[in-house]
Formats: C-alpha cells, sequence, structure tokens
C-alpha cells in the first residue's frame, strides 16, 4: 500500500502516534514536500502508485480525479470541509471520501470567538499602535447584551451558541436542519436566513461552501444588515461576496469583518486589505494540538479502514 499524506501540520509532534500506526500500515508513505496545500498538477504529479491519500486543503478537481490512477481507492480529508474534492467526480471513479467531523470543532469555535472579541475591541489595531509607541484609549463595544446571528448550526456553530451565551448574548441561529432539542436547552432562537442577518450585531457564518451557499453574504444582504455589524468567517472563503464585504466596511454600513477563510488562498491581493477593523487569520482555525491530533488519528483511521474493507462511518459518498 501506498500513502500520499498532505496536511503539514500532520506532521507535528502530536501526530506521532497517528503517523507510526501509518507507516506501519502501509509500504510506502509520502508527504507533502511543498510546505502548503497543492495545486491539481501538484497532486496528480505525486498520485502514481498510490492507494490512500490523506488530504489537506489540497484542490482535489475533476481533472485531478478523471486522471488520477486507479489504485486510487479513498480519499480521507484531513478536516471537516469537502469542499476542495470534487465529490460526484470522487463518486463516478469510485472514490471513496471521507472526512473527520468534529474533531476541531472545538478549536474553529474559539478562533470565531477571539475575532468577535478583536473586532468588539479593536485588539490588532491597539496592539499596532502600541508597538509604534502610541497609547490611544480607544472605546469599543461589549458583547454582553448584543445579539448573535450563528448561520449554519452544526458542530462548530453549536460550540460557539453555548460560549456566546455564557457572554451574556442573545443567540439565534438558521439552520436548514434547525436542532430543536440544542435550541431549547441552549434558549437559541430559531429564525430564518433573513431573519438572522437583520437583527444580529454580530453574525457568524458556520456552513460548508457549496451551491447554495456560495455568495450568500452579498451586497443586497449587506444592505439589510443592521448598520455597524460585524461578520466573522472561519467557515470558507467564497460564502462572503468580498468585494461586498470590503465596500461595506468602507463606507461604513459594516463595522469590522473576523476572517479565517477566504476566495483564494494564501490571501495577496485583497480588497480586504488595509481596511480599519478587518482582522485576519491565516486559516488557522483547526490548528490547535487538540485539533491537529484529533484530525490525524481520524483520517489515518479512516484510511486504514477503507483500504482494509472495514466499514468506516466517514465514507461520504456511500
Ligand atoms: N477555518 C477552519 O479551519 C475550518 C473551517 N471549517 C468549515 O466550517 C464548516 C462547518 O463545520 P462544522 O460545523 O464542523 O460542520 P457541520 O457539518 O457540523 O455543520 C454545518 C451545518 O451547516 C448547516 N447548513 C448546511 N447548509 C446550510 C445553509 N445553506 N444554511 C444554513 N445552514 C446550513 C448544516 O445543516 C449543519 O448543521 C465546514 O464545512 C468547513 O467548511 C471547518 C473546520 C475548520
Ligand atoms: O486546517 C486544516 O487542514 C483543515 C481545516 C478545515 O478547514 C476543515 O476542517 O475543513
Amino acid at each position: 500500500m501506498k500513502i500520499l499524506v498532505t496536511p503539514t501540520s500532520f506532521l507535528k509532534p502530536e501526530n506521532a502516534a497517528a503517523k507510526a500506526k501509518l507507516e506501519a500500515f502501509a509500504d510506502e508513505v509520502v508527504y507533502n514536500d511543498l510546505g502548503r496545500p497543492l495545486q491539481a498538477e501538484e497532486i496528480l504529479e505525486r498520485l502514481d502508485g498510490v492507494d490512500g491519500y490523506v488530504a489537506g486543503l489540497d484542490y482535489i478537481t475533476a481533472d485531478v480525479l478523471e486522471k488520477a490512477p486507479a489504485s486510487l481507492k479513498v480519499i480521507s480529508r484531513y478536516g471537516a470541509g469537502v469542499d476542495r474534492v470534487d465529490m460526484p467526480a470522487a463518486t463516478a471513479k469510485g472514490i471513496k471520501v471521507t472526512n473527520t467531523p468534529g474533531t476541531n470543532s472545538v478549536a474553529v469555535c474559539e478562533l470565531a470567538f477571539t475575532l468577535m472579541l478583536c473586532a468588539a475591541r479593536n485588539v490588532p489595531k491597539l496592539h499596532a499602535a502600541v508597538e509604534k509607541g502610541e497609547w490611544p484609549r480607544s472605546q469599543g463595544v461589549e458583547l454582553r447584551g448584543k445579539t448573535l446571528g450563528i448561520v449554519g448550526m452544526g458542530a462548530i456553530g453549536k460550540n460557539l451558541a453555548t460560549r456566546a451565551k455564557a457572554f451574556g448574548m442573545t443567540v439565534n441561529a438558521y439552520d436548514p436542519y434547525f436542532d430543536e432539542a440544542f435550541a431549547k436547552e441552549y434558549g437559541i432562537g430559531k429564525l430564518s436566513l433573513d431573519e438572522v442577518l437583520t437583527t444580529s450585531d454580530f453574525i457568524s457564518l458556520h456552513v460548508p461552501l457549496n451551491d447554495s451557499t456560495r455568495h450568500m453574504i452579498d451586497a443586497s444582504k449587506i444592505a439589510e444588515m443592521k448598520d455597524g455589524a460585524i461578520i466573522i468567517n472561519t467557515a470558507r472563503g467564497g460564502i462572503i461576496d468580498e468585494q461586498a464585504a470590503a465596500d461595506a466596511v468602507k463606507n461604513g454600513k459594516l463595522g469590522g469583518l473576523g476572517l479565517d477563510a477566504f476566495e483564494q488562498e494564501p490571501l495577496i491581493d485583497s480588497p480586504l486589505k488595509g481596511l480599519d477593523n478587518v482582522i485576519f487569520t491565516p486559516h488557522t482555525g483547526a490548528h490547535t494540538a487538540e485539533a491537529v491530533s484529533g484530525m490525524g488519528s481520524m483520517a489515518v483511521d479512516n484510511v486504514i479502514a477503507v483500504l482494509s474493507g472495514e466499514d468506516c462511518p466517514y465514507v461520504l459518498n456511500k
């Protein structure tokens, strides 16, 4: 068996046991030598003879899957999102795709909360000012008493909701598969998407990127939001129309943005850069010691289970 492993954080010490397990199972394990997610051509150059592929945030397009060798049986996503895997093409080729749901939900929720607090108090700007020898006594807002609107109340959205309640926020959510029992237990309001967007001081996005969520936050949706609303996106670039969001920060409609995910990663040229109270992190929501270890061990278990012909509950395209 030959396995390709591309998430560079898989090689952190937290994954020593998972790495040893994989290396004991396989005849050959090839690691990502580029130190970043792979583009289509770069994937193909590394797929020769590969049976299992533990995949980071690589762009696994239909073209890659059509040209993939017949040996490839499983793509084991190291993480929750599968938007960068062309699922119909994988299914057509008989390649199973798995993911690691829930392994990084606390890590991402804590980053979303961090971005929300940083935007509320303008922390990055204050830090930069103090570094320069300035001492601005800026004024922010408290989260207490504010309304948080969560779009997508799955693993991450639910973790965020409970923490926001502890901070004294009113929490409402939109999710087509709304979990009524959870909402009742924690006092979360069930609203439509438009109601969430028009009534919230903070809006946090936790939906997968697909055809129904692409640009779900566009200029028209932003226009209906409360003046000064702050949007947090730790889900995927592409859910927000970045040009529309940048324009809305510039003209004062939005109070700020906290972003961990972008349409083009890494973020090089972007209308979002250089704006007041737009806070970036480099798609690092899942990068805590705990989540890296959780993603690594489940991704390894998934690839081994599929290649061993065992039942794997995390196969998304049965
Ligand atoms: N920044 C990062 O490093 C990470 C980002 N993510 C992103 O966050 C997303 C959510 O992750 P989880 O909460 O773990 O997934 P999840 O599958 O537990 O939750 C997603 C929720 O979104 C809901 N949903 C689907 N379509 C919707 C729509 N059109 N409107 C509203 N709700 C909708 C689903 O019903 C589900 O409850 C992932 O798909 C991934 O893209 C996930 C992990 C790490
Ligand atoms: O950081 C990673 O490698 C994966 C995080 C992520 O975006 C996901 O779980 O979908």
